[in-house]
């Protein structure tokens, strides 16, 4: 049992649950989703960081499965992000990123995740000699064999992290070039704590002029001057997480009012501690009072479930209907940063199943 009250394995299956609870989790399973807010180190599975560091011979103060599960118990945002990065570690080789992200696509598949917003974060792989071409050859051919295969839709945004100096995300941007037909946008992960939006004001301003899209985590574990400042200072068109607007009632408003997209992760904020349980979690209020949120796993490997457990521990939790899955699911590709044309091609198969 996680802190999350589901048990990882509960999770995944709905065999115990009374005959009309199965057949709701089973409806949210099938139903179309996005996901727009996955850092693709945070699919990492126990086994495979395992596997992954007797490999490549990379020590680490783990020896089982049952070990790493138990030090997933996370009191806060770091807490977390020291674990991350430990697992992130055992990753060198262009196989790896290859079987990382067909990991998580072939999980895609199996969860009816249409299209997904995957986060790449270079800089984490770099102090073990990890080149860009190495991770990017990785990924990139993972996400042409899944679109090849099953027509997998992806699209990559490009990380930062705001532990790290604004200069060390620019020489990144830069190195990147190369890549740059992969990547739709930037984004800014991490500690939030101690580091404020501002800090990458030079960032944002030099991806906008590479036509770049822009999102940011903001107001996770920050305070809701950083999801007014993200929006006012970086220029940001969607917020990572922002579930600290509910202390500020005028920024909920502008949210509201001008339909900015939070990507939401509801499992993820309970084993962070951002809220303390699921029933206290404001999704389904934000929704229901019209702000575009929008369900997403973050670090599935970590946090007790990929997208379609956020889904089906809503509905447990807090009893979301139907209509507010297929609304939630809605804004996701509302949100996306598709092209217009694979946007609404995607919303009329998540009508047709509503209809059905
Ligand atoms: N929840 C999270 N918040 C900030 N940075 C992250 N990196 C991976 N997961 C994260
Ligand atoms: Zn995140």
């Amino acid at each position: 049992m996680n802190s999350t009250g589901v048990s990882t394995e509960a999770a995944l299956s709905t065999e115990a649950l009374p005959a009309e609870e199965r057949r709701e989790h089973d409806w949210l399973a099938a139903m179309p989703k996005c996901e727009l807010h996955l850092h693709i180190d945070g699919s990492l599975q126990p086994a495979r960081l395992l596997e992954l560091a007797e490999k490549n011979a990379v020590a680490i103060p783990h020896a089982s499965v049952a070990d790493i599960e138990r030090a997933c118990e996370f009191t806060d945002l770091q807490s977390f992000l020291d674990l991350y990065y430990l697992g992130a570690s055992v990753l060198r080789t262009e196989a790896d990123f290859y079987h990382l992200m067909m990991d998580y696509l072939r999980m895609c598949r199996q969860q009816n995740i249409l299209h997904a917003e995957i986060m790449v974060e270079p800089q984490t792989y770099a102090p073990f000699g990890v080149t860009l071409d190495v991770v990017m050859r990785g990924f990139v051919a993972a996400i042409d064999d899944a679109r090849r295969e099953w027509g997998q839709s992806v699209l990559l945004i490009l990380s930062f992290l705001r532990h790290l100096s604004e200069d060390s995300a620019l020489d990144l941007l830069r190195e990147a070039q190369p890549w740059r037909e992969h990547f739709v946008a930037i984004g800014l992960a991490s500690a939030e704590r101690d580091h404020p939006p501002a800090q990458f004001r030079r960032l944002y301003s030099a991806a906008r002029e590479l036509n770049l899209r822009l999102t940011a985590h903001a107001g996770e574990e920050g305070p809701p001057t950083f999801i007014s400042d993200a929006l006012d200072v970086l220029g940001v068109e969607r917020i990572d997480h922002g579930v600290r607007a509910v202390e500020e009632a005028s920024l909920l408003e502008r949210l509201r009012q001008d339909q900015v997209p939070l990507t939401v992760c509801p499992l993820s904020n309970v084993r962070l501690c951002v809220v303390d349980t699921l029933q206290q979690h404001p999704i389904l209020d934000l929704l229901e009072q019209g702000l575009c949120v929008t369900v997403n796993s973050d670090d599935p490997a970590y946090f007790g479930g990929y997208l379609n457990e956020n889904y089906t521990a809503l509905r447990s939790a807090l009893g979301m209907r139907r209509e507010q899955a297929l609304a939630l699911s809605r804004n996701g590709f509302h949100a996306s940063f598709l092209g217009p044309d694979q946007r609404a091609d995607l919303l009329a198969r998540l009508d047709r199943y509503a209809a059905s």
